[in-house]
């Protein structure tokens, strides 16, 4: 029951805001002032994210993919440009509790169980103990972890440590995602089957994404626009609009049209990348 409202709630807004504008960058850039040299981490990005969008920043280490990212969440402040989140600056968005985040690894405390972690960010929220426990319920089922509420984090596997930071993320009924290569650090298998999960979450919640990854065929299975970066400075090279069909399966994979499209972010990967270093 819980689930299925969710899912409505995630068709009303996927219908109703077809090109909404959820995160709008201009002429953004971020030089980090250090010791011996300024360091150019963002240049001139430009970007537009709308409502349900999922998109993906893929490039080299050092692009500023992260940096973007916490922009966005209001973790870094940048030097130049603007940068609104749902319409108002990312201290507003994030005050308001506009995005869940999710990190590299998956930050979870070790002596707070499973439920009692995801409940966290509720609990500074001031939320009831039973809406709580309902959420905590709502959103690990919806993660595939019912029945490991009760458990400590460190007798679950990283793969599914990183589904309860997913579950945590979206206990507060955040819109937008905003995810740090949450799945850098997995086994192929683990990767695979978490990316399938999390294509279907996003289907069936017209949530908004902003993840950031290295892997191409992970950015091509995942998203609706790719956005290819480079570094010294980081600033974006590439756009590329990714719609392969809503029921795709790993397989799809093989496919021609996955093919040409992770071609196009490699031919943007090598355009961007220095091998002179
Ligand atoms: N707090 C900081 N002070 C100084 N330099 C920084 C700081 N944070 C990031 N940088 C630099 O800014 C640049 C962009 O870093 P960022 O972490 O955003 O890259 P990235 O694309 O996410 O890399 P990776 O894929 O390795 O995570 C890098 O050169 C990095 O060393």
């Amino acid at each position: 029951m819980a689930l299925e409202a969710v899912m409505q709630q995630g068709e009303a807004e996927t219908a109703g805001s077809a090109a909404r504008p959820v995160i709008e960058v201009e002429n953004l850039s971020l030089t980090f002032e250090t010791a011996d040299a300024p360091v150019y981490a963002l240049s001139e990005v430009n970007l537009t994210v709308n409502a349900g969008d999922f998109v993906s920043f893929i490039g080299p280490s050092g692009c500023g993919k992260t940096t973007l990212l916490r922009v966005i969440a209001d973790l870094e402040h940048q030097t130049g440009g603007t940068i609104s989140v749902n319409g108002v600056s990312p201290e507003e968005a994030r005050r308001a509790r506009a995005y869940g985040y999710v990190f590299q690894a998956p930050a979870l405390y070790p002596w707070r169980t499973v439920e009692r972690n995801v409940m966290l960010p509720l609990e500074i929220m001031g939320m009831t103990s039973a809406e709580r426990q309902a959420r905590a319920a709502r959103y690990l089922d919806l993660v595939n972890l019912g029945g490991f509420e009760k458990k400590f984090p460190w007798q679950l596997s990283g793969g599914m440590q990183q589904r309860v930071s997913i579950a945590r993320a979206l206990s507060f009924e955040p819109d937008l995602l905003l995810m740090d290569e949450p799945f850098g650090a997995l086994d192929e298998i683990t990767r695979d089957h978490l990316n399938e999960q999390l294509l279907r979450l996003w289907e069936r919640t017209g949530k908004t994404v902003v993840f950031v990854t290295h892997s191409i065929p992970e950015a091509v299975f995942l998203s609706s626009k790719i956005v290819v970066m480079s570094p010294r400075p980081g600033r974006i090279i590439d756009v590329i609009d990714c719609n392969l069909p809503a029921d795709r399966t790993l397989d799809s994979r093989e496919s021609n049209e996955f093919a040409e499209i992770a071609h196009r972010v490699r031919e943007g990967l090598r355009a961007g990348h220095s091998y002179d270093d």
